[in-house]
Protein backbone atom coordinates (compact mmCIF):
# COMPACT_ATOMS: atom_id res chain seq x y z
CA UNK A 1 0.00 0.00 0.00
CA UNK A 2 1.20 3.46 -0.88
CA UNK A 3 3.45 5.07 1.78
CA UNK A 4 2.56 8.36 3.26
CA UNK A 5 5.54 10.41 2.13
CA UNK A 6 4.85 8.63 -1.72
CA UNK A 7 1.57 9.58 -1.69
CA UNK A 8 2.18 13.62 -0.41
CA UNK A 9 4.67 13.56 -3.40
CA UNK A 10 1.64 12.38 -5.61
CA UNK A 11 -0.45 14.59 -4.38
CA UNK A 12 2.02 17.93 -4.86
CA UNK A 13 2.62 16.56 -8.17
CA UNK A 14 -0.65 16.90 -9.25
CA UNK A 15 -1.07 20.83 -8.25
CA UNK A 16 -0.35 23.41 -10.73
CA UNK A 17 -0.29 26.84 -8.83
CA UNK A 18 -2.15 29.63 -9.84
CA UNK A 19 -0.93 31.56 -12.65
CA UNK A 20 0.29 34.89 -12.11
CA UNK A 21 -0.99 35.93 -15.94
CA UNK A 22 -4.76 35.27 -14.90
CA UNK A 23 -5.42 34.00 -11.55
CA UNK A 24 -4.53 37.43 -10.03
CA UNK A 25 -6.61 40.37 -8.22
CA UNK A 26 -5.82 43.73 -7.28
CA UNK A 27 -6.53 44.71 -3.56
CA UNK A 28 -5.69 47.73 -1.41
CA UNK A 29 -3.06 47.78 0.81
CA UNK A 30 -4.92 47.62 4.14
CA UNK A 31 -6.45 44.47 2.91
CA UNK A 32 -3.91 42.26 1.47
CA UNK A 33 -2.19 40.62 4.51
CA UNK A 34 -1.82 37.22 4.54
CA UNK A 35 -2.38 37.64 0.71
CA UNK A 36 0.16 35.94 -1.74
CA UNK A 37 1.97 38.49 -3.60
CA UNK A 38 1.56 37.71 -7.57
CA UNK A 39 4.22 39.86 -9.00
CA UNK A 40 7.67 41.09 -7.65
CA UNK A 41 7.76 44.87 -6.38
CA UNK A 42 10.33 47.61 -7.40
CA UNK A 43 9.95 51.09 -5.92
CA UNK A 44 11.03 54.32 -7.94
CA UNK A 45 12.47 55.66 -4.17
CA UNK A 46 15.54 55.62 -2.83
CA UNK A 47 15.27 54.36 1.18
CA UNK A 48 16.39 57.00 2.91
CA UNK A 49 15.24 58.99 0.63
CA UNK A 50 17.78 61.50 1.78
CA UNK A 51 20.69 61.59 4.06
CA UNK A 52 18.92 62.35 7.27
CA UNK A 53 19.68 62.50 11.23
CA UNK A 54 19.30 59.61 13.86
CA UNK A 55 19.47 62.13 16.75
CA UNK A 56 18.48 65.10 17.91
CA UNK A 57 21.67 67.16 18.25
CA UNK A 58 23.25 69.27 15.82
CA UNK A 59 24.60 68.98 12.51
CA UNK A 60 28.55 69.59 12.22
CA UNK A 61 32.00 69.33 9.85
CA UNK A 62 33.73 66.45 12.04
CA UNK A 63 36.74 68.36 11.04
CA UNK A 64 35.73 70.95 13.19
CA UNK A 65 35.15 68.77 16.25
CA UNK A 66 37.53 66.11 15.89
CA UNK A 67 39.28 67.09 18.88
CA UNK A 68 36.68 68.32 21.12
CA UNK A 69 36.40 67.30 24.61
CA UNK A 70 34.41 68.90 28.35
CA UNK A 71 37.53 70.56 29.24
CA UNK A 72 38.57 71.82 25.48
CA UNK A 73 35.07 72.20 23.83
CA UNK A 74 34.64 73.54 20.30
CA UNK A 75 32.03 76.47 20.02
CA UNK A 76 30.13 76.76 16.66
CA UNK A 77 27.86 79.23 15.47
CA UNK A 78 23.90 77.85 14.89
CA UNK A 79 23.20 78.98 11.70
CA UNK A 80 19.92 77.03 11.30
CA UNK A 81 17.36 75.33 12.81
CA UNK A 82 16.16 72.26 10.94
CA UNK A 83 13.21 70.05 12.47
CA UNK A 84 11.66 67.03 10.58
CA UNK A 85 9.79 67.94 7.00
CA UNK A 86 12.02 71.01 6.50
CA UNK A 87 14.16 71.70 3.37
CA UNK A 88 17.34 73.28 4.89
CA UNK A 89 18.34 76.30 3.04
CA UNK A 90 22.03 77.10 4.49
CA UNK A 91 25.64 75.72 2.98
CA UNK A 92 27.59 74.71 6.96
CA UNK A 93 30.95 76.94 6.83
CA UNK A 94 33.72 75.83 9.01
CA UNK A 95 32.61 76.82 12.80
CA UNK A 96 29.52 76.18 11.91
CA UNK A 97 26.55 74.18 13.02
CA UNK A 98 22.86 73.49 12.72
CA UNK A 99 20.16 72.34 14.78
CA UNK A 100 18.95 69.73 13.75
CA UNK A 101 16.08 66.79 15.00
CA UNK A 102 15.94 63.28 13.92
CA UNK A 103 14.59 62.42 10.28
CA UNK A 104 15.74 65.87 9.30
CA UNK A 105 18.01 66.27 6.19
CA UNK A 106 21.26 66.65 6.67
CA UNK A 107 22.33 70.38 5.57
CA UNK A 108 24.70 70.82 3.19
CA UNK A 109 28.44 71.17 4.36
CA UNK A 110 27.95 69.04 7.48
CA UNK A 111 28.74 65.66 7.85
CA UNK A 112 28.48 64.64 10.94
CA UNK A 113 25.15 64.49 14.07
CA UNK A 114 26.18 65.27 17.37
CA UNK A 115 23.53 63.87 19.55
CA UNK A 116 22.39 67.09 21.81
CA UNK A 117 23.26 65.14 25.10
CA UNK A 118 27.19 65.75 24.27
CA UNK A 119 26.52 69.59 24.19
CA UNK A 120 25.86 72.95 26.00
CA UNK A 121 24.05 75.89 24.32
CA UNK A 122 24.76 79.33 25.02
CA UNK A 123 22.54 81.39 22.67
CA UNK A 124 23.38 80.90 19.30
CA UNK A 125 26.14 78.89 20.11
CA UNK A 126 26.67 75.10 20.82
CA UNK A 127 29.85 73.84 23.14
CA UNK A 128 30.37 70.06 21.49
CA UNK A 129 31.92 68.43 24.67
CA UNK A 130 32.73 65.30 23.21
CA UNK A 131 34.45 64.23 19.87
CA UNK A 132 32.13 62.28 17.78
CA UNK A 133 32.43 59.41 15.40
CA UNK A 134 33.20 60.83 12.10
CA UNK A 135 29.85 60.79 9.99
CA UNK A 136 28.13 59.56 13.45
CA UNK A 137 24.07 58.87 13.54
CA UNK A 138 23.51 60.20 9.87
CA UNK A 139 21.17 58.01 7.72
CA UNK A 140 22.70 57.94 4.48
CA UNK A 141 20.03 58.24 1.39
CA UNK A 142 20.22 54.79 -0.70
CA UNK A 143 22.02 52.91 2.08
CA UNK A 144 19.03 50.48 3.07
CA UNK A 145 17.42 50.44 -0.65
CA UNK A 146 18.32 51.36 -3.94
CA UNK A 147 15.44 52.71 -6.34
CA UNK A 148 14.62 50.48 -9.52
CA UNK A 149 15.75 47.46 -7.58
CA UNK A 150 13.38 44.56 -6.27
CA UNK A 151 11.69 45.05 -3.20
CA UNK A 152 9.48 42.47 -2.89
CA UNK A 153 9.40 38.97 -5.14
CA UNK A 154 6.39 37.39 -5.90
CA UNK A 155 4.87 34.49 -4.15
CA UNK A 156 5.55 35.65 -0.66
CA UNK A 157 2.96 36.02 1.57
CA UNK A 158 2.15 39.49 2.87
CA UNK A 159 2.57 39.72 6.43
CA UNK A 160 2.75 42.90 8.97
CA UNK A 161 5.84 43.94 7.72
CA UNK A 162 5.99 43.86 3.92
CA UNK A 163 2.88 46.00 3.70
CA UNK A 164 4.61 48.47 6.05
CA UNK A 165 7.64 48.26 3.34
CA UNK A 166 4.88 48.41 0.74
CA UNK A 167 2.75 51.42 2.09
CA UNK A 168 6.48 53.21 2.50
CA UNK A 169 7.05 52.57 -1.35
CA UNK A 170 4.02 54.18 -1.93
CA UNK A 171 1.99 51.22 -3.45
CA UNK A 172 -1.83 51.53 -2.22
CA UNK A 173 -2.98 48.65 -4.50
CA UNK A 174 -1.08 45.40 -5.30
CA UNK A 175 -1.31 42.24 -7.52
CA UNK A 176 -2.26 39.21 -5.20
CA UNK A 177 -3.04 35.63 -6.03
CA UNK A 178 -6.55 35.43 -5.96
CA UNK A 179 -7.74 32.91 -3.27
CA UNK A 180 -8.11 28.81 -4.35
CA UNK A 181 -11.89 27.71 -4.41
CA UNK A 182 -12.29 24.54 -2.07
CA UNK A 183 -15.39 23.05 -2.58
CA UNK A 184 -16.84 21.14 0.34
CA UNK A 185 -19.48 18.35 0.76
CA UNK A 186 -20.21 15.47 2.92
CA UNK A 187 -21.86 12.27 1.88
CA UNK A 188 -23.74 10.00 4.02
CA UNK A 189 -27.82 9.52 4.50
CA UNK A 190 -26.51 9.17 8.53
CA UNK A 191 -25.72 12.94 8.21
CA UNK A 192 -28.22 15.53 9.76
CA UNK A 193 -27.68 19.46 9.96
CA UNK A 194 -26.58 20.76 12.65
CA UNK A 195 -30.11 22.52 13.53
CA UNK A 196 -32.45 19.68 13.43
CA UNK A 197 -33.43 17.12 15.51
CA UNK A 198 -31.50 13.60 15.37
CA UNK A 199 -33.45 10.22 14.37
CA UNK A 200 -32.00 7.62 15.61
CA UNK A 201 -28.92 6.23 13.53
CA UNK A 202 -28.54 9.60 13.07
CA UNK A 203 -25.48 12.21 13.34
CA UNK A 204 -24.58 15.76 12.62
CA UNK A 205 -22.33 16.30 9.75
CA UNK A 206 -19.42 17.93 11.88
CA UNK A 207 -16.85 17.33 8.97
CA UNK A 208 -17.95 20.07 6.78
CA UNK A 209 -17.51 22.62 9.51
CA UNK A 210 -14.06 21.33 10.43
CA UNK A 211 -13.20 21.40 6.19
CA UNK A 212 -15.00 25.42 6.28
CA UNK A 213 -12.90 26.21 9.31
CA UNK A 214 -9.50 24.53 7.69
CA UNK A 215 -9.93 26.03 4.27
CA UNK A 216 -10.62 29.28 5.70
CA UNK A 217 -7.60 28.80 7.76
CA UNK A 218 -5.15 27.59 4.62
CA UNK A 219 -6.02 31.15 3.08
CA UNK A 220 -8.66 29.56 0.87
CA UNK A 221 -12.22 30.12 0.30
CA UNK A 222 -14.40 27.32 0.85
CA UNK A 223 -17.31 26.50 -1.22
CA UNK A 224 -19.53 24.80 0.97
CA UNK A 225 -22.27 22.35 -0.84
CA UNK A 226 -23.78 20.66 1.93
CA UNK A 227 -24.58 17.05 2.23
CA UNK A 228 -25.03 14.61 -0.42
CA UNK A 229 -27.21 11.47 0.13
CA UNK A 230 -25.57 7.76 -0.14
CA UNK A 231 -27.31 8.07 -3.76
CA UNK A 232 -25.41 8.14 -7.42
CA UNK A 233 -27.18 9.81 -8.86
CA UNK A 234 -27.05 12.91 -6.43
CA UNK A 235 -23.20 11.94 -6.22
CA UNK A 236 -22.63 12.13 -9.64
CA UNK A 237 -24.29 15.89 -9.99
CA UNK A 238 -22.54 17.14 -6.83
CA UNK A 239 -19.14 15.97 -7.84
CA UNK A 240 -19.68 17.39 -11.79
CA UNK A 241 -20.84 20.32 -10.10
CA UNK A 242 -17.68 20.89 -7.36
CA UNK A 243 -15.21 20.04 -9.95
CA UNK A 244 -16.66 22.48 -12.35
CA UNK A 245 -16.26 25.29 -9.65
CA UNK A 246 -13.40 24.61 -7.52
CA UNK A 247 -9.67 24.28 -8.06
CA UNK A 248 -9.62 21.14 -5.19
CA UNK A 249 -12.87 19.45 -3.96
CA UNK A 250 -12.59 17.76 -0.52
CA UNK A 251 -15.91 15.26 -0.18
CA UNK A 252 -15.79 13.33 3.01
CA UNK A 253 -17.33 10.26 3.99
CA UNK A 254 -18.09 6.93 1.52
CA UNK A 255 -14.98 6.29 0.63
CA UNK A 256 -14.07 2.47 1.87
CA UNK A 257 -15.30 -0.50 0.90
CA UNK A 258 -18.99 -0.86 1.95
CA UNK A 259 -22.23 -1.47 -0.17
CA UNK A 260 -23.00 2.35 -0.02
CA UNK A 261 -19.45 4.07 -0.42
CA UNK A 262 -20.12 5.04 -4.20
CA UNK A 263 -17.41 7.63 -4.48
CA UNK A 264 -14.88 5.66 -6.19
CA UNK A 265 -17.14 4.28 -8.61
CA UNK A 266 -18.62 7.87 -9.57
CA UNK A 267 -15.10 8.98 -10.06
CA UNK A 268 -14.43 6.49 -12.41
CA UNK A 269 -17.98 7.44 -14.41
CA UNK A 270 -16.78 11.07 -14.71
CA UNK A 271 -13.63 9.30 -16.61
CA UNK A 272 -11.41 10.34 -13.62
CA UNK A 273 -7.89 9.62 -13.08
CA UNK A 274 -7.64 7.93 -9.81
CA UNK A 275 -3.99 8.44 -8.44
CA UNK A 276 -4.97 7.35 -4.88
CA UNK A 277 -7.45 4.99 -3.27
CA UNK A 278 -5.22 3.78 -0.11
CA UNK A 279 -2.49 5.04 1.84
CA UNK A 280 -0.61 3.21 5.06
CA UNK A 281 -1.48 5.48 7.40
CA UNK A 282 -3.85 5.47 10.65
CA UNK A 283 -6.39 7.41 10.16
CA UNK A 284 -6.94 8.22 7.05
CA UNK A 285 -6.16 4.75 5.08
CA UNK A 286 -9.06 4.96 2.36
CA UNK A 287 -7.76 8.28 1.07
CA UNK A 288 -9.04 8.68 -2.60
CA UNK A 289 -7.34 11.69 -4.64
CA UNK A 290 -8.43 12.16 -8.91
CA UNK A 291 -7.95 14.81 -11.13
CA UNK A 292 -10.22 15.25 -14.34
CA UNK A 293 -7.90 15.24 -17.38
CA UNK A 294 -10.42 15.36 -19.88
CA UNK A 295 -12.17 18.50 -18.28
CA UNK A 296 -13.96 19.65 -21.81
CA UNK A 297 -17.17 17.69 -21.06
CA UNK A 298 -17.16 20.02 -17.83
CA UNK A 299 -17.49 23.76 -18.39
CA UNK A 300 -14.72 25.01 -16.18
CA UNK A 301 -14.75 27.81 -14.00
CA UNK A 302 -11.30 28.19 -13.97
CA UNK A 303 -8.87 26.35 -16.65
CA UNK A 304 -6.94 23.90 -13.86
CA UNK A 305 -8.23 20.40 -13.81
CA UNK A 306 -9.83 20.15 -10.10
CA UNK A 307 -7.86 18.18 -8.04
CA UNK A 308 -10.38 15.83 -5.94
CA UNK A 309 -9.80 14.25 -2.40
CA UNK A 310 -11.78 11.89 -0.98
CA UNK A 311 -11.63 12.43 1.99
CA UNK A 312 -12.65 9.20 4.69
CA UNK A 313 -15.78 9.90 6.55
CA UNK A 314 -14.25 9.24 10.22
CA UNK A 315 -13.98 13.10 12.00
CA UNK A 316 -10.09 12.13 12.89
CA UNK A 317 -9.23 10.78 9.57
CA UNK A 318 -10.93 14.12 8.24
CA UNK A 319 -8.74 16.66 9.73
CA UNK A 320 -5.41 14.36 9.98
CA UNK A 321 -6.04 14.08 6.30
CA UNK A 322 -6.46 17.51 5.40
CA UNK A 323 -3.36 18.84 7.63
CA UNK A 324 -0.82 15.94 6.06
CA UNK A 325 -2.63 15.98 2.42
CA UNK A 326 -4.93 18.89 1.71
CA UNK A 327 -2.85 21.53 3.41
CA UNK A 328 0.31 21.18 1.61
CA UNK A 329 -1.88 21.43 -1.70
CA UNK A 330 -3.41 23.97 -1.03
CA UNK A 331 -0.51 26.62 0.02
CA UNK A 332 1.09 24.95 -3.30
CA UNK A 333 -1.61 25.77 -5.61
CA UNK A 334 -1.79 29.40 -3.73
CA UNK A 335 1.04 30.37 -5.68
CA UNK A 336 3.34 30.95 -2.75
CA UNK A 337 6.98 30.07 -3.83
CA UNK A 338 7.97 27.74 -1.55
CA UNK A 339 7.65 26.16 2.02
CA UNK A 340 4.29 24.16 1.02
CA UNK A 341 5.70 20.64 2.32
CA UNK A 342 4.76 19.69 5.41
CA UNK A 343 7.12 19.99 8.05
CA UNK A 344 7.72 18.12 11.20
CA UNK A 345 9.45 19.06 14.75
CA UNK A 346 12.04 16.34 16.65
CA UNK A 347 10.33 16.81 20.38
CA UNK A 348 10.26 15.01 23.59
CA UNK A 349 7.12 13.02 24.18
CA UNK A 350 6.14 13.37 27.26
CA UNK A 351 3.43 10.37 27.63
CA UNK A 352 4.07 6.28 26.05
CA UNK A 353 2.91 6.48 22.45
CA UNK A 354 1.67 2.93 20.84
CA UNK A 355 0.89 1.73 17.49
CA UNK A 356 0.47 -1.95 15.87
CA UNK A 357 3.16 -0.58 13.86
CA UNK A 358 1.34 -1.76 9.97
CA UNK A 359 0.46 1.92 9.17
CA UNK A 360 1.92 5.36 9.65
CA UNK A 361 -0.36 6.65 12.82
CA UNK A 362 -1.00 9.92 13.76
CA UNK A 363 -1.51 10.65 17.50
CA UNK A 364 -3.37 13.62 18.52
CA UNK A 365 -2.47 15.83 21.55
CA UNK A 366 -1.27 19.09 22.75
CA UNK A 367 2.57 20.48 22.52
CA UNK A 368 3.84 22.48 25.75
CA UNK A 369 6.87 23.93 26.02
CA UNK A 370 8.93 22.96 29.66
CA UNK A 371 11.84 24.95 29.61
CA UNK A 372 12.27 26.04 26.41
CA UNK A 373 11.78 22.17 24.91
CA UNK A 374 8.56 21.58 22.74
CA UNK A 375 6.89 17.68 24.83
CA UNK A 376 4.08 16.22 23.27
CA UNK A 377 1.44 15.40 25.61
CA UNK A 378 -0.68 13.30 24.14
CA UNK A 379 -4.81 13.68 24.02
CA UNK A 380 -6.22 11.65 26.56
CA UNK A 381 -8.90 9.12 25.68
CA UNK A 382 -9.84 7.03 22.81
CA UNK A 383 -7.40 7.61 19.40
CA UNK A 384 -10.35 5.54 17.40
CA UNK A 385 -10.71 7.85 14.03
CA UNK A 386 -14.52 8.30 14.71
CA UNK A 387 -13.40 10.17 17.76
CA UNK A 388 -13.63 13.68 17.45
CA UNK A 389 -14.30 14.84 21.52
CA UNK A 390 -10.76 14.44 22.21
CA UNK A 391 -9.38 16.61 18.81
CA UNK A 392 -10.59 19.53 20.67
CA UNK A 393 -7.48 21.62 22.26
CA UNK A 394 -5.46 19.60 20.34
CA UNK A 395 -2.33 21.56 17.97
CA UNK A 396 -0.14 18.94 17.20
CA UNK A 397 -0.36 15.22 15.60
CA UNK A 398 2.46 12.87 16.89
CA UNK A 399 3.46 10.76 14.11
CA UNK A 400 4.59 6.76 14.68
CA UNK A 401 6.17 5.35 11.78
CA UNK A 402 5.47 2.06 9.50
CA UNK A 403 7.25 -0.25 12.06
CA UNK A 404 7.26 1.76 14.98
CA UNK A 405 5.09 0.40 17.88
CA UNK A 406 6.48 1.92 20.82
CA UNK A 407 7.64 5.47 21.73
CA UNK A 408 8.23 5.78 25.50
CA UNK A 409 8.06 8.76 27.52
CA UNK A 410 11.16 11.24 27.44
CA UNK A 411 12.09 9.55 23.78
CA UNK A 412 12.25 12.18 20.89
CA UNK A 413 8.99 11.83 18.22
CA UNK A 414 8.05 13.64 15.28
CA UNK A 415 5.53 16.24 14.93
CA UNK A 416 2.95 17.78 12.89
CA UNK A 417 2.66 21.48 14.23
CA UNK A 418 -1.68 22.37 13.99
CA UNK A 419 -3.00 25.76 13.45
CA UNK A 420 0.26 27.61 13.46
CA UNK A 421 -0.05 29.68 10.59
N1 LIG B 1 -14.42 -3.78 6.24
C1 LIG B 1 -13.80 -2.58 6.30
N2 LIG B 1 -14.44 -1.53 6.84
C2 LIG B 1 -13.81 -0.32 6.88
C3 LIG B 1 -12.50 -0.16 6.38
C4 LIG B 1 -11.87 -1.32 5.81
O1 LIG B 1 -10.73 -1.25 5.34
N3 LIG B 1 -12.55 -2.50 5.81
N4 LIG B 1 -11.91 1.08 6.47
C5 LIG B 1 -12.21 1.75 7.71
C6 LIG B 1 -11.51 3.03 7.75
S1 LIG B 1 -9.86 2.93 8.03
C7 LIG B 1 -12.14 4.21 7.61
S2 LIG B 1 -11.31 5.67 7.79
C8 LIG B 1 -13.59 4.29 7.34
C9 LIG B 1 -13.83 5.35 6.29
O2 LIG B 1 -14.86 4.95 5.47
P1 LIG B 1 -15.71 5.96 4.59
O3 LIG B 1 -14.86 7.00 3.98
O4 LIG B 1 -16.53 5.13 3.71
O5 LIG B 1 -16.58 6.70 5.65
P2 LIG B 1 -18.09 6.48 5.96
O6 LIG B 1 -18.32 4.99 6.01
O7 LIG B 1 -18.94 7.26 5.08
O8 LIG B 1 -18.17 7.07 7.45
C10 LIG B 1 -17.28 6.59 8.41
C11 LIG B 1 -17.72 7.10 9.74
O9 LIG B 1 -17.63 8.54 9.78
C12 LIG B 1 -18.89 9.10 10.03
N5 LIG B 1 -19.08 10.28 9.17
C13 LIG B 1 -19.20 10.25 7.82
N6 LIG B 1 -19.38 11.50 7.33
C14 LIG B 1 -19.37 12.33 8.42
C15 LIG B 1 -19.53 13.74 8.58
N7 LIG B 1 -19.76 14.55 7.54
N8 LIG B 1 -19.47 14.27 9.83
C16 LIG B 1 -19.28 13.44 10.88
N9 LIG B 1 -19.12 12.09 10.81
C17 LIG B 1 -19.17 11.55 9.58
C18 LIG B 1 -19.88 8.04 9.64
O10 LIG B 1 -21.06 8.21 10.31
C19 LIG B 1 -19.16 6.80 10.04
O11 LIG B 1 -19.28 6.61 11.45
O12 LIG B 1 -14.09 3.00 6.92
C20 LIG B 1 -13.73 1.96 7.81
N10 LIG B 1 -14.44 0.75 7.43
O1 LIG C 1 -8.31 5.23 8.30
MO1 LIG C 1 -9.36 4.97 9.33
O2 LIG C 1 -8.10 4.38 10.31
O3 LIG C 1 -10.32 4.61 10.44
O4 LIG C 1 -9.43 6.62 9.67
MG1 LIG D 1 -18.00 3.78 4.40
Amino acid sequence: MLSVSDAEAIILNLVQPLAHQRDTEIVDLFTADSRILATAVTSPLDFPHWDNSAMDGYAVRYEDVQHSSTEKPTVLEIVEDIPAGYQPKSTIQPGQAARIFTGAVIPTGADTVVMQEKTRRQENRVFILDTPKPQGFVRYKASFYQAGTQLLPAGIKLNASEIAVLAAAQCPQLSVYRRPRVAIFSTGDELMTIDQPLQPGQIVDSNQYALAALVRQSGAEPLILGIVKDDPVALEKAIAHAIAIADIVLSSGGVSVGDYDYVDKILESLKAKIHIQAVEMRPGKPLTVATFPNTDAINRASPHSALYFGLPGNPAAVLVTFWRFVLPAIKKLSGIAEGWETVFLKVRSHDELRSDGKRETYLWGKLHLIDGVYEFHKAGGSHSSGNLINLAQTNALAVLPVGKTLISPQEDVQVLQLNKD
